[in-house]
């Protein structure tokens, strides 16, 4: 494949404008395909193995993780692409500057999904900064991953599309519930006009469905379907494991 070829590829949005993306994923699931650094899937032709997988069950969307992975999913896959481009593991990492939003749209995401926390960024601009800058360049969506309803309020303001529950229980704000927060679902539905997608802990279908019944726009489920290791790791738990 040559450069402009590559670089047109990665770029082409195909079919999916704006509304087609949030039409697709309207009380559909998203499933988030991703493998950790040091992991063996770890690399972007498994991501996008795994990606053809969960679209041929029905996935309405995907979410990956990292600019080669997003790349090779999308090249492939008829559905939208949620991307991210996770730098390192703590505070806010989640795409955390607009440089990291930016390269996430160029690698050919619809959907932007950035850290929609309410705390200070590593490159000092404002998360409404940020969004302004994404749409200067690209005509992508752009989701929140919020950690508290108090996040998905400033989220609002500061212009995204999409608010996500990905970061209730792991921010300090929220418990870390066992399954999704509906507790959350709700008060960010009640309080928020942007469509909310469920995602953080979703592990069964009738988690799913539940979250749906709150009020959500969309649910991405990930660990329960793309992470062979934890999924193992709940079996084993009852089990033991003769290692
Ligand atoms: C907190 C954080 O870093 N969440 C990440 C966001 O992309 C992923 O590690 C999660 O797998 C994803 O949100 C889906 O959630 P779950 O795997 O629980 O279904």
């Amino acid at each position: 494949m040559t450069e402009d070829r590559m670089t047109e590829d990665r770029t082409s949005k195909g079919r999916w404008g704006r509304g087609q993306v949030l039409d697709a994923m309207r009380g559909s699931l998203t499933v988030s395909c991703q493998a950790y650094p040091g992991e063996p899937m770890r690399d972007p032709r498994t991501t996008a193995q795994v990606a053809l997988s969960v679209v041929a069950g029905g996935a309405a969307a995907v979410r990956v993780q990292g600019l080669d992975d997003i790349a090779a999913v999308a090249a492939v896959v008829d559905v939208p692409v949620v991307g991210l481009w996770k730098d390192g593991a703590d505070g806010v990492f989640i795409t955390p500057t607009l440089r990291h939003a930016l390269a996430v749209a160029d690698a050919g995401a619809h959907v932007v999904a950035l850290d929609g926390t309410r705390r200070p960024r590593p490159d000092g601009l404002t998360l409404a900064e940020t969004v302004a800058g994404l749409r200067e360049a690209s005509d992508t969506l752009v989701m929140a991953d919020c950690g508290s309803l108090d996040d998905a309020l400033a989220a609002q303001d500061a212009g995204v599309d999409l608010l996500g529950t990905t970061l209730a229980g792991y921010t300090g704000e929220r418990p870390k519930t066992d399954g999704p927060d509906l507790e959350l679902v709700e008060a960010m539905v009640a309080a928020c006009s942007l469509p909310v997608v469920v995602e953080g802990r979703v592990h069964t279908p009738a988690q799913a469905a539940a979250a749906l019944a709150c009020g959500a726009f969309s649910v991405c489920v990930g660990t329960a379907i793309t992470h062979p290791t934890t999924l193992t790791s709940w079996f084993v738990s009852v089990t033991g494991s003769d290692r």
